[in-house]
């Protein structure tokens, strides 16, 4: 199943900035280690934004429920979900 996600990172301003880059640096080893898998399928940064678009390839909404939920910046994300199935327009025959 395919997911668009948008998450827009929310650090405390007074967050101690060695934790802030820790978390990132964390984020950042998952969020690659998961696009190598083929889990997270796209990661755009949205111009502008400390926010991104991606399209995560789940096997259900649990299972993507639980990859968010372990992102180091979880707690520090608001989150949007959005389901996605074939455009009957579409021109791809594939899902990718
Ligand atoms: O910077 C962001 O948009 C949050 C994030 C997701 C994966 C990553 O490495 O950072």
């Amino acid at each position: 199943m395919l997911f668009h996600v948008k998450m827009t990172v929310k650090l405390p301003l007074d967050m101690d900035p060695a934790l802030a880059t820790r978390l990132k640096a964390d984020e950042k080893e998952l969020a690659q280690r998961l696009q190598r898998e083929g889990s997270w399928r796209h990661l755009w940064r949205i111009a502008g934004h400390y926010a991104n678009y991606s399209v995560f390839d789940l096997p259900s909404v649990e299972a993507l429920h639980d990859t968010l939920m372990q992102l180091p910046l979880f707690p520090y994300m608001d989150i949007e979900v959005a389901g996605l199935c074939r455009h009957p327009s579409s021109i791809h025959s594939d899902d990718r």
